[in-house]
């Protein structure tokens, strides 16, 4: 069998998934990346629940939520909305159940009550009722899997949606910080967009430094000193006023450069968690990552993170015991060939099973 018929026909078996996932079998070997990629296999180990013991916020039986959320709303790409159906038609629901989790995933979010007529540009933002409202229904459901002590991991979709899983998470743990790991800030107000594009603003929506009617539902309960960058490298100018202004840590390649990606880590936690007893929220743009690891993506910025380094970020917040909410976006499958797209989809899985406690030990 050829290389992508094969390709395809995992595709079809693992698109047929739905509903709830229990814990696989504990001797499974499964390879994880996609056909033409480094082959690593996994074995889960026989302490695999006290492996997962050290999720601190997360109840047992042990429940990582997957929420696709196939929306691409808040940019003007089209094929962001494709990423969560990549992620988990190359399996990442089975690849977390092995890790130990018991997993729970409805399908994709449909939005279903969502309806919006009419949905004009208010001044320069554009698609603000559809962002918005699909970002609160968004909230309620990360907000309702916190709530019930499971871990939301939310696939995206374009960036805007972190105002809706970041709500969510804060609706438990209104002191959880965010790990924000992105070659962009996304923290432009209203007055500083260039673009009008909403993926380039949630964080400014959710520290209440902007505002619009439409996302008046929208809490400013996130505070400047829960927030902290790792990997900026292509930021706006009006958003280095406002990462100065309001004192917000950043790392940026720069620094992931001069002090390596542990001190980085090490000093993004002290920040914003120096006694290591907060939630963490982690939101990954995936464009965090060198467009050389990840390629498929709608805004790629050359110089980022290598795929040590992105996996090394994982890792650490894992480490730490205090993960309670994980995102990944804008994975987008649509704007490259083949090869660079299951690259993409590939390292994104690998990433979330890295916040998962794959290397745990
Ligand atoms: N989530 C992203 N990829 N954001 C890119 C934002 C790009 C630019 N700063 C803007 O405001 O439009
Ligand atoms: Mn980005
Ligand atoms: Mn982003």
């Amino acid at each position: 069998m050829s290389t992508s018929s094969t390709t395809r026909s995992l595709i079809a078996a693992s698109s047929r998934i739905s509903g709830s996932v229990g814990i696989q079998g504990r001797s499974a070997r499964i390879l994880h990346n996609a056909p033409g990629f480094t082959s690593r296999f996994y074995a889960t180990f026989p302490e695999e629940s006290r492996l997962l013991s050290q999720y601190k916020f997360i109840k047992d039986p042990k429940t990582v939520a997957i929420i696709g959320c196939p929306f691409s709303g808040g940019q003007p790409r089209a094929g962001v909305d494709q990423g969560p159906i990549h992620l988990v038609e190359a399996g990442i629901i089975d690849q977390v159940s092995t890790l130990g989790w018991k997993t729970h995933f409805e399908g994709h979010h449909q939005f279903e009550n969502i309806h919006v007529e009419h949905d004009p540009p208010q001044g320069i933002l554009k698609r603000p009722k559809l962002v918005s409202a699909v970002c609160k229904s968004l909230s309620e459901v990360v907000g309702k899997h916190v709530h019930n002590g499971a871990l939301p991991v939310t696939l995206g979709g374009d960036h805007s949606l972190a105002m809706g899983t970041i709500s969510g998470t804060l609706s438990k743990h209104p002191d959880a910080v965010v790990i924000w790991v992105d070659a962009h800030a996304d923290i432009n107000t209203i007055e500083t967009t260039p673009t009008g594009n909403i993926h380039g603003m949630p964080a400014a929506f959710l520290l209440g430094l902007t505002s619009a009617p439409e996302f008046a539902w929208v809490k400013p309960i996130l505070k400047t000193n829960s927030l902290v960058y790792i990997g900026l490298r292509d930021i706006d100018p009006g958003e280095k006023k406002i990462l100065k202004q309001n004192g917000i840590t950043a790392f940026s390649m720069h620094e992931v450069d001069k002090y390596g990606i542990g001190e980085v880590v090490n000093r993004a936690l002290d920040a914003v968690n120096p006694y290591r007893d907060r939630p963490i929220h982690l939101t990954f743009d995936v464009d965090a990552l060198d467009p050389d690891v990840a390629p498929s993506t709608g805004t790629p910025v050359r110089g980022g993170l290598s795929f040590r380094e992105g996996h090394y970020i994982c890792e650490a917040i894992a480490e730490t015991g205090l993960l309670a909410a994980l995102d990944l976006m804008e994975v987008n499958p649509s704007l490259m060939a083949e090869f660079d797209v299951q690259k993409t989809v590939s390292v994104g899985c690998s990433l979330v099973r890295s916040a998962l406690g794959e290397t745990l030990l």
